[in-house]
């Protein structure tokens, strides 16, 4: 045993990087993620075999799974969306919708997620002869069968919809105001995506502006397949409450070889503004967004004080979950459990619903449940579960 030396008091101990185990345990919030992106494989097999549809590239779930993180994972934003064919053909009943929206709750709840705003596109859903009102009344339907089936299971989850219009389509206006329409009766926002490039948000412009009279609020994909011209038009002439992606802000961030940063007057305003940023690594790594965990923009935004947030986009083709970013976050940075309440008040401060509520989902469920998390490795015996990345990478983070 070393003898301590009088001259060197130790120092206080670190605590200890989260564990995988605790990273699930932990309250997280979810702002980013799209239910025709988060389908569990096998109900895809099962509502394809019900509803007749026969070109789903596999039929055993396990490799349909296989199948679509392969696809996803080209470089390119257009060929990942293509894989959205197969699960939006699955998407045309009320059944189906009740069903898929259901298991996104429960499987996001039993992830430790307490609160999730998910998004889809009523207009992809009409080819089985539902109307828009009826897409939307069944995924609020299936929510709420979610929230009740994760509560018996002893997780409590809160969930929101937002209604997304597709960029390259017409209907921007007719969803905004479906989305009014069901303010308070389950919708939270409004959003555009789909492919970026040649389809900037300005082309939605009356949406936005009818939903601004409204007093109401959406977010925009904006800065993931395109830089920072989309990210100034999603702000400054549609008014975004929050960005979608907004990793490219990053081209407006400069490193000097001194090491010091200076922002340009778009990276500023976004920062001064508190302008919440929806971050999904592993969707950024895909689509060729950005090139490894460790080199994604999220790192130098975080330590700059970006309103940062953590999400998944899409589980099934990122195979992914709150979780398991996280883990990706904590190996590639040294993140701790007050960085992930960090990121997870962030992303509470900028959901849509009330202020009050945000207020008290803080208070109440996400600091006193990181609280207890942080006093677990005072009672830690030493040979506990070791944490996910190494000390080394903790200090290089
Ligand atoms: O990351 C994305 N960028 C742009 N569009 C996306 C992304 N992920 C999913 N989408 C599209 C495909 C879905 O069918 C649609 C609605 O959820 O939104
Ligand atoms: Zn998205």
């Amino acid at each position: 045993m070393n003898t301590p030396n009088p001259s060197h008091p130790p120092l206080p101990p670190l605590p200890p990087l989260p564990t995988s185990e605790q990273i699930r345990r932990a309250p997280k919030v979810l702002l980013h993620d799209h239910l025709d992106g988060g389908l569990r494989p096998g109900t895809i097999v099962d509502l394809a075999r019900a509803g007749g549809y026969t070109a789903l590239p596999e039929t055993d779930p396990d490799k349909l799974g296989a199948w679509f993180r392969e696809a996803a994972d080209s470089g390119s934003l257009e060929r990942y969306l293509e894989t959205f064919a197969h699960t939006c053909a699955v998407m045309q009943t009320r059944e189906a919708l009740v069903r898929v929206a259901a298991e996104c709750a429960e499987d996001l709840a039993a992830d430790g997620v307490v609160y999730a705003e998910v998004r889809y596109a009523p207009e992809q859903h009409l080819e089985g002869g539902l109307t828009l009102e009826q897409v939307v009344e069944a995924v609020n339907e299936g929510f709420r069968l979610g929230e009740r089936r994760a509560k018996e299971d002893g997780n409590r989850i809160r969930v929101g919809a937002l209604l997304t219009a597709m960029r390259h389509a017409a209907r921007s206006l007719e969803i905004a105001e479906l989305a009014n329409r069901y303010r308070d009766l389950g919708v939270v926002g409004f959003d555009i995506a789909g492919a970026e490039a040649g389809y900037p948000p300005t082309r939605h412009l009356d949406a936005f502006e009818y939903l601004k009279r409204e007093n109401n609020h959406f977010t925009i994909h904006a800065g993931e397949a395109f830089g920072l011209p989309s990210i100034w038009q999603a702000l400054q002439w549609c008014g975004a409450d929050r960005l979608g992606h907004g990793v490219r802000i990053i081209d407006d961030i400069h490193t000097g070889e001194d090491g010091s940063v200076r922002l340009g007057r778009l990276a500023a305003y976004v920062r001064d503004k508190r302008v919440p940023l929806e971050m999904c690594p592993t969707s950024n790594l895909q689509t060729g967004a950005a090139t490894s965990y460790r080199e994604h923009p999220i790192g130098l935004l975080r330590r700059l004080h970006f309103r940062v947030t953590v999400n998944t986009d899409n589980r099934l083709m990122s195979g992914t979950g709150m979780s398991r970013e996280f883990e990706h976050l904590v190996t590639a940075f040294g993140y701790t459990l007050d960085d992930m309440q960090w990121f997870t008040v962030n992303a509470m401060k900028s959901a849509f619903i009330p202020f009050d509520e945000r207020l008290a989902m803080i208070n109440e469920v996400i600091k006193p449940g990181y609280a207890e998390l942080k006093a677990e490795w005072l009672f830690r015996a030493e040979s506990a579960a070791p944490p996910v990345a190494s000390d080394s990478v903790r200090q290089g983070g």
